[in-house]
């Protein structure tokens, strides 16, 4: 047969490698037995932001994040084993300092001793990942945290997850313009005690720190200040991640912090700021199973002002509060950290005292809220003596259910009143007698 034309030479895949190599957006990197990078395709520029010739002769496990690096290891050792792997996941720190996620492609190459892999940059679709995993996390957070400072704790953990948090402090605005921190932690330095400087800006934090303005439906409702792991500024991919993150946030804190002001508004007296006799008797529950779990005794104090009615017709209502405002923080001033005052009502307040030690103790307490109470009260420049009667009841020896320890603790306050006014009507009648006897 005849020859049509002459021959060509069609070029193999194999004779254009290095052309080819160079033009793929994946990158080729062969690292030998070692973990040494003996050459990269020149796409490692795009990838890492090193050139080849600073790449060669380097341990490639040099530039993988740090928390990434042992399970690198282990599997750059099943490689070498000869396994081979598609879709390995990793992180790498950019030239930059920023962070690439990368997909690997490997296999070791028997003959040359050498594992080949290949690089493909997945940092957008990771980056989508984590936005959507966070928005998760924060709503969870939002859902289970207890209370406002619960919340801003479970956000630092999402977020140190995410980007790397060393230290964090959320920072709420008030009605009145000022603003306080809810939350600190290792926040040295990013927020002052007691400022009131509102302005969300890098410049005024120390440097590798980030403040962030935090929106809610209402407004800004504060401002999230941040230090990094790294001590160096969050790379932009990062701050993004974290300006996106914030609008949830600021939603999240702002509805937590609505549900915390209804919560302490249902459980506080308003007047006195006191808990009111639906905390208490929460309370009162939980010490109760606590004492009955330890064997600890417990006391409970009934406390009423006597002839309070009086105060009211005399000096006016506006008084009558200020008095029952007074009480409340006389009581408070006596109690343990660990102790509850409540009001139960009127002019009725109740404390719980936790963990006794003598059955005596009871009564000393008594003796002393007595002797505060005794101390006059200014009521428009004028001395105002207040009186009140105090009743107690012991866990165990006086009850061991709340009626029956209440019931005992009111008794008791009632006949201790009875007996204080007869023997305050003697004492009077007496006088007058002797004024009588005197004219
Ligand atoms: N100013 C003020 N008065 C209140 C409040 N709640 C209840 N009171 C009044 O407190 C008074 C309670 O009086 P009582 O406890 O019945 O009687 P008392 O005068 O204290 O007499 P004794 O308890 O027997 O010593 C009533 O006049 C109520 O109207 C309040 O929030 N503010």
């Amino acid at each position: 047969m005849k020859s049509v034309g002459p021959t060509i030479m069609h070029p193999t895949i194999a004779s254009l490698s290095s052309n080819i190599a160079d033009l793929l957006l994946d990158v080729i990197f062969l690292i030998n037995a070692a973990g040494i990078v003996v050459d990269v395709s020149t796409g490692c520029r795009q990838l890492l932001g090193y050139e080849p010739e600073q790449l060669k002769g380097r341990y490639l496990f040099d530039f993988v994040a740090e928390e990434d690096r042992t399970r690198t290891r282990e599997e750059a050792a099943r490689v070498q084993a000869g396994i081979e792997r598609i879709g390995f996941e990793n992180r790498y720190r950019r030239q930059d300092g920023s962070l690439v996620d990368i997909m690997w492609s490997a296999r070791r190459i028997d003959a040359l001793d050498l594992r080949i892999g290949v690089a493909r940059d997945i940092t957008t679709r990771k980056q989508a990942e984590r936005r959507q995993a966070t928005l998760y996390a924060i709503s969870e957070a939002a859902h289970q945290a207890p209370d406002l400072p619960s919340l801003c704790g479970r956000i630092h953990a999402v977020l140190d997850e995410l980007v790397g948090v060393a230290g964090m402090a959320v920072v709420i605005e008030d009605a009145l313009g000022g603003s306080h921190a809810i939350y600190r932690s290792a926040a040295e330095g990013l927020w002052p005690t007691g400022s009131r400087a509102v302005r969300w800006a890098d410049t005024l934090l120390p440097d590798g720190c980030m403040a962030i303005e935090l929106r809610g439906q209402a407004g800004i409702v504060g401002g999230l200040l941040l230090r990094t792991r790294s001590g160096r500024p969050y790379p932009t991919l990062d701050r993004e991640l974290l300006q996106f993150t914030a609008g949830q946030i600021g939603m999240a804190l702002e509805r937590k912090r609505l549900q915390d002001e209804l919560l302490r508004h249902a459980c506080h007296d308003e007047l006195t700021g006191l808990p009111n006799r639906y905390l208490f008797f929460d309370r009162i529950n939980t010490a109760l199973s606590r004492a009955q779990r330890s064997g600890a005794r417990m006391g409970l104090l009934y406390v009423d002002v006597d002839d309070f009615k009086q105060v009211n017709d005399r000096h006016g209502h506006a008084a009558g509060d200020l008095v029952l405002r007074e009480v409340a923080a006389r009581l408070a001033r006596c109690a343990r950290r660990t102790d509850t005052v409540a009001r139960l009502g009127g002019d009725e307040f109740v404390l719980i005292l936790e963990d006794l030690g003598t059955p005596h103790d009871a009564e000393r307490i008594t003796h002393q809220l007595l002797a505060e109470m005794a101390a006059p009260l200014l009521l428009d420049g004028a001395e105002l003596h207040i009186r009140t009667s105090i009743g107690s009841a012991l866990f165990p020896e006086h009850g061991t259910q709340i009626e029956a320890l209440l019931k005992h603790a009111d008794m008791n306050m009632y006949h201790r009143k009875r007996e204080r006014k007869s023997a305050h009507a003697e004492e009077t009648a007496e006088r007058a007698n002797t004024v009588a006897a005197a004219g």
